[in-house]
């Protein structure tokens, strides 16, 4: 820990001494604590931040938009689960299946953010979106990962393991730890569940000063999620994937409930176009969907965000009425381990610094706290997808929104992508691997419910059915479970009930 006087120059140095405004007032106690979040900060880089910061914030409004110089990527580009034939899928598969089941792939999660839109306090993974089994996005992502390396075993005969990373930041890795402990790592070994934590960077005002929260404490705020690749290098993630000969990465936000870790399509599709990088995305919604989009920018292959996108070039649509910039970005990312170290010792220094203007709480100088009703202060924040264009090959593959896609950003009550649209998605899904797998639905009064093989999360759901991930990971094996069977809704099928069918057999 620094001493008082050297964070005291640094500060002064920085241009920062206001920090040190109500010293004299704090406790010995919070006097302790301010000083050593004081010296985590990198105290050297404060200067560089806050005038960048500050720069930035005059930029925003007068900026040349994100956008100018965009095309589209063209859709052969792209690979698609619609357009590939069943041999090429197969084939990719088998190749994704073959990597995992030789300890060559590993998931990351993006878990660092503060789920601000949907209102929790805690992790967004540790949200229950009110399933019948009432499990919880955490532990429905664990049992994915049980399967998948089951599925992988059984194909190869072989023992692996599918390592999970978990970026967290200060405000999600106490609770996520503490989470996973009491429900014993859903299963898992805990050897291979590696949480991390991401770096914190200040909030600052437009004329580049600090924000106080508390008079001991500063306003901080993850430094994105492409705060990732420093992360990596802070804590020797990549070193630990190398000694466990780990080559492919399958990177993922947290918040999708239909999200497939180490999906052995995509991981082998990448694989076998010789990629260094790769996007998962889905055909646009509608033009002001918050979701980046894959593109070109002056050339080279990028993400644009729903944010610095304008509305005009958002609304772009073909001649054929498609939208222009349909390639929505869902955030699920594959990298090769290589083109992860080159990125972390050539290019994390080099991440474009996205600006968010936000209302941050602060102190007056009189020792107030304020809550702002507009936007005070400037939050700077690296994007993961921000890394594209580094790449030597990029691919992008596209798949199907109803199997693949249904994030939970927002509380209920609003319009799409909350836990009610979550569910749904996750219900309809397995209603219809039930209905392809040949089984019929009854009512609690044992009436017949009309059959709707092809129901989606925003229709009519004629029965509720619930699949763990522990039985079935994409709907495969359901035949046998499932073929000719009668059910009464709400039918939960989890490992039990699999051998109770079974053993009926
Ligand atoms: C920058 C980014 O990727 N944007 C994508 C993100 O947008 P969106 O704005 O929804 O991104 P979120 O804020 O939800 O963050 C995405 C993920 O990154 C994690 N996170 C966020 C901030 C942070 O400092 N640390 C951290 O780990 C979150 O926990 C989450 O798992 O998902 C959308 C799909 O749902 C995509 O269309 C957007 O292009």
């Amino acid at each position: 820990m620094l001493s008082f006087e050297e964070i005291k120059s640094s500060l002064e140095h920085a241009g920062q001494s206001h920090v040190l405004q109500f010293w004299s007032e704090l406790s010995g106690d919070d006097k302790n604590t301010f000083l050593v979040e004081l010296s985590q900060l990198d105290l050297n880089e404060l200067r560089e931040h806050c005038e960048r910061a500050a720069e930035s914030a005059k930029a925003y409004h007068s900026a040349t938009a994100a956008d100018q110089q965009i095309e589209p990527v063209s859709s052969e580009f792209i690979g698609s689960i619609r357009k590939s034939d069943h041999t090429a899928l197969t084939g990719w598969e088998n190749e994704g299946f073959f990597q995992i089941s030789q300890n060559r792939v590993a998931v990351l999660l993006l878990a660092g953010g503060q789920g601000t839109r949907l209102g929790v306090s805690y992790p967004k993974g540790m949200y229950n979106v009110g399933l019948p089994s009432s499990k919880t996005l955490y532990q429905i992502q664990a049992e994915r990962i049980c399967k998948i390396q089951e599925l992988a075993n059984a194909k190869h005969g072989s023992k692996c393991t599918v390592p999970w990373y978990i970026m967290t930041s200060e405000f999600t890795l106490d609770p996520t730890k503490k989470f996973f402990q009491e429900n014993k790592y859903f299963g898992l070994d805990p050897s291979d569940v590696v949480m991390f934590e991401q770096r914190m960077i200040p909030a600052v005002t437009f004329d580049g000063k600090v924000i106080l929260q508390d008079k001991g404490k500063i306003a901080m705020a993850p430094d994105g999620n492409g705060g990732l690749y420093r992360a990596l290098v802070d804590n020797k993630v990549l070193e630990n994937m190398e000694e466990r000969g780990v080559e492919y990465l399958h990177v993922y936000c947290v918040d999708n409930i239909l999200v497939k870790m180490a999906d052995p399509i995509f991981i082998g599709f990448c694989v076998s176009k010789g990629a260094d990088c790769g996007a998962k995305v889905v055909e646009k919604a509608y033009p002001a969907e918050p979701v980046g989009v894959v593109c070109k920018v002056k050339g080279v292959y990028q993400v644009v965000e729903y944010s610095e996108l304008r509305p005009e070039t958002a609304e772009q649509r073909d001649p054929g009425g498609e939208l222009v910039y349909s390639a929505g970005n869902i955030c699920n990312h594959f990298f090769t381990r290589p083109f992860l170290n080159e990125v972390a010792q050539k290019f994390q220094g080099k991440l474009k610094q996205h600006v968010a203007l936000k209302k941050v709480p602060f102190v007056d100088r009189e020792g107030n706290l304020v809550k702002p009703t507009k936007p005070n202060g400037i939050k700077m924040e690296k994007f993961v997808f921000d890394v594209f264009q580094f790449s030597r090959k990029f691919v992008a593959f596209e798949v199907l929104r109803e199997e693949e896609f249904s994030p939970l950003k927002n509380a209920d009550g609003a319009p799409l992508d909350t836990p009610t649209t979550a569910r749904q998605s996750l219900l309809a899904q397995h209603y219809r691997w039930a209905m392809a797998a040949g089984a019929s639905f009854l009512d609690a009064q044992g009436k017949s419910l009309p059959p709707r093989p092809r129901v989606t999360r925003d229709e009519y759901l004629p029965a509720v059915c619930e699949i763990s991930p522990l039985v079935s990971f994409f709907g495969e094996g359901l035949e046998q479970l499932l073929g000719q069977k009668v059910l009464t809704t709400p039918f939960l099928l989890d490992e039990n009930r699999a051998k109770e069918l079974l053993q009926a057999q």
